[in-house]
């Protein structure tokens, strides 16, 4: 049987200035000084663009050129630095290599100014706003399904038996093989508490937990399993959803899209060349030109609004909110004066 999905009460979109300073933000994460960067970019554009209310903090490792912090501060971004997580000595053989830099992710609970945070990968593009989503019940993690049907899973039994929790009917879990794995989400979106307490838990639990092949994604569903919350896909449309299970995608629904695919086919190889296989699609090509259209949209430049005085209000207030995060985050306190 299907798992009830929760659904977020949908507020008109559109800019609502909120009563209190709001204790929320969206976060992505972004290691070294290749091409996301740009994803980030275009996600900050992309947020604009759905006019939400909160800011976009880029959680960075020391790996990323100050050139790069640059742009984002220009696009509007609170950037914080933060230092990578490991999982333990000599086990990162155990996870996909290409993923071991996301353990670093779990900093993210360490933001304690907020109390609320949505993350989102920086390979994915907002096109509806989804500010409602902070209005979710605490005490929960919500995040959407992922699909098992994809060769990236080619190790797990759920691939071996074609068994795929998007349409859990197809194949039936076969008893003997015991209880049905547990509801697993894409950690590529999620609703979370930033905690101090649940922080050190998280690094003291990594450090006694092999690292497995999807990282901190099956890190965080092994952990939250007990408090998850599936909402529906159109908060995070992976491409693969659109082959395996088109009967669960409607299209013009989707507010966030999630452009990865095979593992190391990232956001630019999809964006930049298209030869990957699935990348000739129809449906495909049009999000892809959606993602360029944002990305390349100046009238979404913060800089550019900020000149402008367009969408004053919105713009002065994430720099108002984005000022107080600052110095929420580094504290100075002057020592009294020996004089
Ligand atoms: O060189 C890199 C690689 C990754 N990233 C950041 O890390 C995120 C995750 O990497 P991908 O988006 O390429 O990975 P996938 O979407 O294929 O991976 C999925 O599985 C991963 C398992 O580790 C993570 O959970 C990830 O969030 C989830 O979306 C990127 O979006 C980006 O924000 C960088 O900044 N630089
Ligand atoms: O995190 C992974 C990754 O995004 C893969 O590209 C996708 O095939 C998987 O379904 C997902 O779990
Ligand atoms: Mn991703």
């Amino acid at each position: 049987m299907a798992p009830e999905l929760v659904q977020a009460a949908l507020k008109p979109a559109g800019f609502t200035k909120p009563a209190s300073l709001p204790s929320r933000a969206y976060v992505t994460f972004l290691a070294g000084n290749g091409d996301y960067v740009k994803g980030v970019v275009g996600l900050a554009k992309g947020l604009r663009k759905v006019k939400t209310a909160y800011p976009l903090i880029v959680a960075v490792l020391p790996d990323v050129p100050e050139e790069h912090r640059r742009i984002l501060e220009s696009q509007g971004c609170i950037v914080r630095e933060i230092e990578p997580v490991y999982p333990p000595e000599n086990q990162t053989q155990f996870a996909m290599a290409y993923y071991v830099i996301n353990y670093s992710k779990l900093r993210i609970w360490e933001f304690v100014e907020y109390s609320k945070m949505i993350y989102l990968d920086g390979d994915i593009q907002v096109y509806d706003n989804i500010d409602h989503l902070f209005d979710l019940s605490d005490g929960h993690f919500y995040a959407v399904m992922d699909c098992f049907c994809e060769k990236t899973w080619s190790h797990t039994p759920q691939y071996k038996i074609g068994y795929c929790q998007q349409c859990p009917d197809k194949v039936n879990w076969p008893a003997e093989m015991g209880r049905p794995p547990s509801l697993y989400f894409n950690a590529g979106m999620f609703v979370f508490e930033p905690s101090i307490s649940t922080y050190h838990d998280l690094l003291k639990t990594l450090k006694v937990t092999p690292p497995t092949p999807f990282a901190e994604q099956d890190f965080l569903n092994m952990y939250f399993k007990d408090i998850y919350k599936p909402i529906p896909l159109a908060y995070n449309l992976v491409l693969a959803m659109l082959w395996r299970h088109p009967e669960n995608v409607e299209l013009d629904k989707v507010k966030v899209v999630h452009y990865c695919a095979a593992v190391g086919i990232s956001l630019f190889l999809i964006l930049y060349t298209g030869k990957e296989e699935n990348m000739q699609r129809e449906d495909i090509k049009i999000l892809v030109e959606k993602w360029w259209g944002i990305y390349n949209d100046e009238s979404l430049d913060y800089m550019k609004l900020v000149a402008d005085g367009i969408d004053a209000e919105l713009v002065n207030l994430q720099s108002f909110i984005a000022a107080l995060s600052e110095a929420g985050a580094v504290q100075y306190v002057t020592a009294p004066s020996a004089a």
